[in-house]
């Protein structure tokens, strides 16, 4: 990793997105400059339409700026209107873990295949990603779980299988849509934890949009957006 080991690992300077054109025109996100360190839980906040899903979209590589430069973990990926890399599919297999508001598990595979399917489409073998899918189940303490269909999990299970899921392929940058919204705040706090713990101990960057107040207190930095703008950005105090 050399030199760039200490660089953050998502960089944005300058993007910008627009969708559509003429007097249909939107210009979703505006400018935006922000840098994530490893080891860091950023959550990102804002009214509705103001460019969250889109801001995450855009580091995922799912869809392209209009202007200025995304790096991940110390590589422009675009930059001077193109993707720098051909590859974004393997980009986003090797770089990035996603974890999605409904956990989006397969509900005919159990809960430690829905984890090894991640890795074994990334090509790892069946037997070795089985074997690291019950290790991450045990990590985010859900291993008892790991023959349930997910049909039999409870929400907060469902989203903990999801997290190692995300975790599967050892990922340095994790993009979390709202990940507690369909949760209690007991369960949406201990999932905030977990991510927390997995920033700090795998030095992972991670980014959360959310709305949910109840956990404002679990993020390093909470970036507020507002018509596709960073409108504020602040540390919030930190509960016990
Ligand atoms: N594919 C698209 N085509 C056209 N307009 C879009 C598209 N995606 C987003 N937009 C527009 O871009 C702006 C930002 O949308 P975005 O979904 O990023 O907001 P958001 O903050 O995630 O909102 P929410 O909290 O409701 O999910 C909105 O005005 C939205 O209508």
């Amino acid at each position: 990793m050399g030199g760039t080991a200490s660089a953050p690992l998502v960089v944005l300077e300058g993007i910008a997105k627009g969708f559509g054109e003429g007097e249909a025109r939107v210009q979703a996100l505006s400018d935006i400059t922000l840098s994530v360190e490893a080891g860091t839980v950023v959550g990102l906040r804002g009214p509705s339409g103001s460019g969250k899903s889109t801001l995450l979209n855009l580091i995922a590589c799912i869809l392209e700026p209009d202007a200025g430069r995304l790096a991940l973990a110390g590589e422009t990926v675009w930059e001077g209107g193109r993707y720098r890399r051909r590859d974004l599919r393997a980009l986003r297999r090797e770089k990035i873990g996603f974890i999605f508001q409904f956990h989006n598990l397969l509900p005919f595979l159990d809960a430690t295949d829905n984890v090894a399917l991640a890795m074994t489409l990334a090509g790892t073998g069946l037997a070795e990603a089985r074997r690291r899918a019950r290790d991450l189940l045990d990590y985010l303490e859900v291993g008892r779980r790991a023959a349930a269909m997910p049909a039999k999990l409870s929400g907060g299970e469902a989203q903990r299988v999801a997290i190692a899921r995300a975790l599967a392929n050892r990922p340095r940058i994790i993009l979390a849509d709202e990940p507690t919204a369909a949760l209690d705040s007991e369960r949406a706090r201990v999932v905030m934890d977990l991510l927390r713990q997995v920033a700090r101990e795998q030095r992972a960057a991670i980014l959360v949009v959310t709305h949910d107040e109840k956990i404002f207190d679990r993020f390093d930095r909470l970036v507020s957006l507002r018509d596709g703008r960073i409108e504020s950005e602040l540390v919030p105090a930190k509960a016990a």
